[in-house]
């Protein structure tokens, strides 16, 4: 259902949403270019923008100036449920026992999470059409098209669940280290000023396709910090994983975080080399498939992913297009909350190209 062929036919609305974002970015920016601390917020209502579009076929507005209160209650819930869920899964379960706050607070958000999906969801079902050649439904067409509604609308649920926070810090992660990269960054700019040389030139998926350094810069910065650090998997049936014996029904953790840091798999590890993904540069290395999986893999792999890569991209393409982003302050740490992703406040410069900040 989420194959390439789908994510194509929602190019053109992603591309709208982005706009919108980029014009976001110029209204609230400071005297010197720079977005409030809160930023990562906006790329959070950037995300959930998207996403109902492609879960729901819908536009809620959350890049207007006075978004409704869904909006921000949701990235809200999405945050506390995702923040509460390794307490409650990985400690000491408490919760089993006694009615804990820490449960109380992740029953509430989801709570609060199917009920403001819910609203879209019957107000998505108002509007479909389901008329349309299958090749141009939407995600959830498709799914009502051979399912009841309780299944199209527990998959949606599930969509807004892990689909928001996932891409929006994976945006912020890219913005970060191209901003503390400048040399790549002007690489970057280059290779989307070929593609797009004036400011009205549509973005296609060719065009986006043709974009390899941008896929490289993404790859990049999900490797040095894939925004899920690891999965899990419970082994259906006793096997040898390295030489060691692991019984049916173990939990076995994949630290993928870990493995595509490792000097082993990638020489100067540490180092952002966005070129060692490109097949023709020297910088190029063959490296082992399971060497960094952002995205899982197997039967569980990330559902999203093609819908990920073509928001990141379009969104990153256009951000590019348009601004010089600078960084000024302390280095950022990054940290695991609940996504692995810079510490602190994303005090970005976003400076018009051709532009100076204003005196
Ligand atoms: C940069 C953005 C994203 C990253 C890094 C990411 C990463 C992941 C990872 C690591 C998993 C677990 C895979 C495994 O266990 O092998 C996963 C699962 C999943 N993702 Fe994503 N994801 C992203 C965006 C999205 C988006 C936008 C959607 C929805 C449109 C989505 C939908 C899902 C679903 C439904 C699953 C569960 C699949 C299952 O358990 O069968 N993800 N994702």
């Amino acid at each position: 259902m989420l194959q390439p062929r789908s994510a194509k036919i929602y190019t053109e609305v992603i591309s709208d949403i982005a706009d919108e974002f980029v014009q976001r970015v110029s209204k609230i920016r400071n005297r010197n270019c720079e977005v409030p601390d809160d930023f990562l917020n906006e790329i959070h209502r950037w995300s959930l923008e998207s996403l109902a579009q492609i879960a729901l076929d819908i536009r809620m507005g959350c890049l207007e100036d006075s978004p409704s209160e869904d909006t921000q209650n949701l990235i809200d819930a999405i945050n506390i449920f995702f923040i509460n869920v390794p307490i409650l899964e990985l400690k000491i379960p408490f919760w089993r026992i006694f009615n804990t706050p820490t449960f109380r607070r992740y029953i509430q958000a989801l709570d609060c999470i199917k009920e403001i999906c819910l609203k879209y969801i019957n107000k998505s079902m108002e509007n479909l059409n389901m008329d349309k050649p299958e090749s141009q439904m939407s995600v959830i067409q498709k799914v009502l098209k051979e399912n009841p509604i309780k299944v199209a609308s527990i998959l949606a649920l599930d969509l807004f669940l892990v689909g928001v926070d996932t891409t929006s810090n994976a945006v912020a992660s890219i913005l970060y280290q191209l901003s503390i990269n400048p040399e790549k960054q002007e690489l970057l700019h280059e290779e989307i000023l070929e593609k797009l040389p004036t400011t009205d030139a549509k973005l296609t998926t060719e065009k986006l396709e043709a974009m390899i350094y941008l896929k490289a810069c993404i790859k990049e910065t999900m490797r040095m910090y894939p925004v899920v650090i690891g999965n899990g998997r419970q082994t259906s049936s006793d096997v040898i994983i390295s030489g060691y014996h692991v019984p049916k029904g173990v939990q076995v953790i994949f630290q993928h975080y870990v493995i595509s840091n490792q000097e082993e798999y990638f020489t100067r590890a540490r180092d952002f080399i966005p070129e060692r993904w490109l097949k023709n540069h020297m910088a190029f290395k063959e490296h082992h498939p399971f060497a960094s999986l952002p995205f899982g893999f197997g039967k569980r792999m990330c559902l999203g992913k093609r819908f990920a890569e073509l928001e990141i991209q379009t969104l990153i393409a256009k951000i590019m297009r348009t601004y010089k982003v600078e960084y000024h302050y302390k280095k950022l740490d990054y940290h695991i909350h609940p996504m692995y992703t810079p510490n602190g406040p994303l005090k970005l410069r976003f400076i018009k190209r051709n532009d100076e900040p204003l005196k």
